[in-house]
């Protein structure tokens, strides 16, 4: 009996194709897996630079590109038209990665290509990989055959025409040690994915150990859901860092998986979920699956329901958003009322109208604002669960700027506390202050759950950690976290081990963005600017690594004089992408504030786009603020209203004469909100301001 592998790539391009053409496809490939063993219709290529590649007549103007494994095995390569199935099948060719024991595919023609075009000798002096040496390239998995031709290479733009050509593993490689970055640190990025002594010749193992882009499928049941769901594919292909934390035996203790955006976190998180909730006893143990937000948790929900269709693993996982938790675990059946954002906003507007004045450092009498006081008590009274005014004179600020003196703290508190007495009086409350009841409930109750798997734990509140601690006793697989500290967008900085969480020893990153393209990704990191970031483990957290293996056009950045030029041009813009067959809700136009969201959905209504709205069940183009982007991905995104004096967001950014600290930190969670709002792009993505740019945008002074 044979066996059939199908490649991402494959299963990418036939997502893309009419439905005509795939059901060809499905006819020709069923035919093909019923028959792998005779090696049914399959053609070998004159002049092919591999002697395993062959093509498989799909229609008249399709074929697909098969490898075989040797021994009736094969995989399923590509499917393209057919003069570029031709061309493929001649001109590419496959290997084992001698570090990582990987199948590996590499454009051989056009590496030919250069080897012709290239000087024998680097133009200058110095070779970009002079003071590599050889054995070290090769411990790093460099095929061996490529070494004279990296010997050439003297500039960026050689090395970025040899990588197109080249597996992603070795191009990754070679851009880190181009960059500058040690062998050995290059080295302790693949060091737990190396296999020794893969033999180059046993194709068919190699595609074994390449569980990120090949699949193999055991039956025609299989072969026939796959292609079901083409778009999916993150359901079947994970790398092997995913699969290996997703699908961990046991973690001894609570897990911490970071990765910057688009590494798949959500992906593995819902892998974890899935697993351990199909090992849990039939006695009404369950996994409990959160997030920060209901819409992030409704997609967790569509995504596990396209993960399992395993009734009793999806009964057993509880999806829902954290407060959504924290408000059943407080309300029970009861109803409580959650003090709404509008009156929140007014109530503290007030109180910060009415505090006493003070010097601030350029001697000028100033107030503190409304949303310093709400930020001083969200992030350090019910951060640390401070109720007297004693405890809050002694307690540690850190990360929330200047330091304050006794009597500073004194009125601070009268003027906080001003707002909580209202809200009690009311008989309202915030999200956070119902977080702080669920986990002081929670605490003294049975543990609810036998896993916790939360994702976008960047933004999460101490007491929504306290909570979820006390939901799930300490041990073996308690806790599988998930967050990226470049995407934190809210206020909380978050030291887990204070909480009761111990992931020391037990934390792990992921550094391949699936999403993006790396044009896009590269724009979207420069936004950063390079500043460190402390993740929720109390470590520096760093990109070293991150990066994309797709290719697309760079991102563009359209300057215009006023807005409504600006939103004109958006108009053209989503109806190029529209007539290019994109389809509305695959595409984004992300906006720092409200007024602009609102704005942009008039102008795009009024030239008859639809824009999606969730409530009215209105399926479109999806309009949102950058907030509201978290989480979230677009085919096509536009990021607009890029201008001086609408990001940073001035409301949103202290002074700096009135804290530089803070300034600094404020300042850093508007390119974190600009960085999340970017990297939502999977292809294109496109940018714009009228007037002046702002200064977060790369290339801007800020
Ligand atoms: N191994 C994989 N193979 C193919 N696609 C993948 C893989 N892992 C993730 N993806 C895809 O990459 C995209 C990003 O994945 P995911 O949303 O899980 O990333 P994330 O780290 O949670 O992102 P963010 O933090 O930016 O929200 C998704 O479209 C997902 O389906």
């Amino acid at each position: 009996m044979g066996e059939l592998a199908i490649d991402i790539a494959f299963l990418k391009r036939y997502a893309k194709l009419q439905p005509p053409v795939r059901r060809a496809v499905d006819a020709a490939i069923t035919k093909f897996a019923e028959h792998t063993h005779a090696g049914l219709h399959l053609e070998k290529l004159s002049g092919a630079r591999d002697p395993n590649v062959r093509t498989i007549k799909i229609n008249d103007f399709y074929r697909g590109v098969v490898l075989a494994l040797g021994g009736a095995r094969y995989v399923l390569c590509e499917v393209l038209p057919h003069d570029d199935a031709s061309a493929y099948a001649v001109s590419r060719k496959f290997g084992v990665n001698q570090a990582l024991g990987v199948l590996e595919v590499r454009d051989q023609a056009g590496i030919e290509e250069l080897e012709r075009k290239w000087p024998t000798t680097p133009a200058s002096a110095d070779g970009i990989f002079d003071s590599v040496a050889t054995r070290d390239l090769l411990r790093l998995g460099v095929d061996e055959d490529l070494i004279p031709l990296l010997r050439r290479i003297s500039s960026d733009q050689q090395l970025d025409s040899l990588t197109r050509l080249l597996p992603p593993a070795q191009a990754q490689v070679l851009t880190g040690l181009a960059a500058g970055i040690g062998f050995d640190e290059v080295f302790n990025e693949i060091a737990d994915r190396i296999v020794s002594g893969a033999d180059p010749d046993d194709l068919a193992a190699a595609a074994r150990r390449t569980s990120d882009r090949i699949a193999f499928v055991d039956s025609p049941v299989e072969l026939a859901a796959i292609l079901a769901k083409p778009f999916d594919a993150w359901r079947v292909f994970l790398h092997p860092t995913q699969r290996s934390l997703a699908y961990r035996e046991t973690f001894n203790g609570p897990a911490l998986i970071t990765g910057s955006a688009g590494t798949g976190k959500t992906v593995t998180g819902l892998h974890r979920a899935v697993f351990l909730a199909g090992r849990l006893p039939d006695d009404g143990s369950r996994v409990l699956l959160t997030t920060f937000t209901r819409a992030l948790a409704d997609a967790l929900g569509r995504q596990l329901y396209r993960l399992t269709d395993d009734p009793a693993v999806r009964s057993r996982i509880d999806v829902i958003s954290i407060d959504k938790l924290a408000y059943e675990i407080v309300a029970g059946n009861r109803k409580i009322t959650v003090a709404d954002d509008d009156s929140l906003s007014r109530m503290w507007a007030a109180a910060a109208q009415a505090a006493p004045t003070t010097l601030n450092r350029a001697g000028q009498v100033t107030r503190r604002s409304a949303a310093f006081l709400r930020r001083e008590w969200e992030q350090v009274i019910l951060a640390q669960q401070l109720t007297t005014m004693e405890a809050y004179r002694d307690a540690p600020r850190k990360g929330r700027g200047d330091g304050l003196r006794a009597p500073q703290r004194e009125r601070i508190w009268t003027a906080i506390h001003g707002v909580v007495a209202q809200l009690a009086a009311q008989r309202s409350r915030t999200h956070l202050q119902i977080a702080d009841e669920a986990a002081g409930l929670a605490a003294r109750s049975p543990a609810r759950y036998r896993h916790v798997v939360v994702d976008e734990g960047q933004d999460l509140h101490p007491a929504q950690w306290r909570l979820l601690r006390a939901l799930v006793a300490p041990g073996p697989n308690d806790m599988f976290l998930l967050a990226d500290p470049y995407q934190r967008i809210y206020d909380s900085q978050v030291s887990l081990a204070r909480l009761g969480i111990e992931v020391r020893g037990r934390t792990h990153r992921l550094t391949v963005n699936y999403r993006t393209t790396h044009e896009i990704l590269q724009m979207s990191v420069k936004v950063l600017a390079g500043e460190p970031t402390i993740g929720l483990d109390d470590e520096a957290d760093t990109l070293r690594g991150y990066h994309s293996d797709n290719h697309g056009g760079a991102p563009e950045v359209a300057e215009h004089n006023d807005r409504s030029g600006e939103l004109d041009a958006l108009v053209d813009r989503i109806d190029d992408w529209l007539d290019q067959g994109v389809e509305p809700h695959a595409i984004g136009v992300a906006a720092r504030t409200g007024k602009l969201v609102s704005d942009i959905s008039k102008v795009l209504t009024g030239a008859g786009i639809d824009v999606a709205d969730d409530k009215r069940g209105i399926d479109g183009v999806r309009v949102a603020t950058m907030h509201r982007m978290k989480g979230l991905e677009f085919q096509c995104l536009a990021v607009v209203g890029l201008d001086a004096g609408v990001l940073p967001a001035p409301n949103a950014v202290t002074s700096v004469t009135e804290d530089p600290h803070a300034h600094r930190e404020d300042l850093q969670r508007e390119r974190c909100l600009l960085f999340v709002a970017m990297t939502r792009a999977r292809d294109v993505l496109y940018l714009s301001h009228a007037g002046a740019p702002s200064t977060l945008l790369p290339g801007g002074a800020s």
